[in-house]
């Protein structure tokens, strides 16, 4: 299987001085390409960092970052932010969304940025998205006529218009009830069946046993790993249940 993204030896450190802290220590991680994979830990062991590490959204202290054969320190912040649009999606845990524009617009509003691109084709694409996710009746809503659930779907929406080769989510179901939690991970299940890449850091059991691979971290460091078999959508309860039981034994 192809690498997409390593690091190798990522140090990613904060503070001067005595109080200078090592938030990434030394790690060593890599994503293939159309893989499906989570980040687990206790809040502060730096599955976030890793992941604006991972996607040159921060840079780092030591190590390196590799992205298709790209080396992102050699990178000028242009390069970087192609890099960035063109081959990487970003969902959060609450979607920002601009007040003053509606919701189909709030999706285009990053690959519009992109001048390169049709604003037609694009209008037609993040429509296409919109009916696929369940929200083609919202376009014209804003961010404030819509359910937590129908905004996390406008998020991935404009994570996926410019067609990247991998989604990172940063804890994109965290502010969902299980059940819009489980839809949207229906979603990411499909997007990822599709050939994309999908990193997701999470606190949920149940979001991490649906992915192929999780990374354990603790105190800056991935201090274990699981692998599973793709979901096929049966006994979600029994993966659940592994994945609870690897944290138990590792005491995360
Ligand atoms: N800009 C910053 N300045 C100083 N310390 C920071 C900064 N960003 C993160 N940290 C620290 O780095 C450590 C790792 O943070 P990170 O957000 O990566 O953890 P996390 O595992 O994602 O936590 P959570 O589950 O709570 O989101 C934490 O101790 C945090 O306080």
């Amino acid at each position: 299987m192809k690498k997409m993204i390593v690091g190798d030896h990522i140090v990613k450190s904060f503070g001067e001085g005595d109080e200078k802290r090592n938030v990434l220590d030394g790690v060593s991680v890599h994503i293939n390409e159309g893989e499906f994979v989570a980040v687990m830990g206790p809040s502060g062991s730096g599955k976030s960092s890793l992941m604006f590490a991972l996607s040159g959204t921060d840079g780092i202290n030591d190590g390196k970052v590799v992205v298709d054969g790209q080396d992102l320190s050699m990178l000028g912040e242009k390069e970087l932010s192609d890099v960035r649009r063109t081959k990487m999606g970003f969902v959060f845990q609450q979607p920002t969304m601009l007040k003053n524009l509606n919701i189909l617009d709030n999706i285009l509003l990053p690959a519009l940025r992109d001048n390169r691109k049709n604003t037609a084709d694009l209008t037609k694409k993040a429509r296409a998205l919109m009916k696929r996710v369940g929200i083609e009746e919202l376009e014209k809503r804003d961010m404030t006529q819509v359910s937590g659930g129908q905004l996390q779907r406008a998020g991935i929406c404009r994570a996926l218009v410019n067609n990247p080769r991998i989604i990172f989510g940063d804890e994109p179901t965290g502010a969902l009830n299980s059940a819009s939690a489980q839809e949207i991970m229906d979603i990411f299940s499909e997007i990822n069946g599709e050939g994309t890449a999908v990193m997701l850091v999470t606190h949920d059991a149940k979001v991490a046993a649906r992915t192929e691979r999780i990374m354990f971290m603790r105190d800056g460091a991935i201090v274990s790993e699981m692998t599973l078999p793709k979901y096929n959508g049966m006994r979600l309860d029994d993966r659940v249940e592994k994945v609870t039981a690897k944290m138990r034994d590792i005491g995360i």
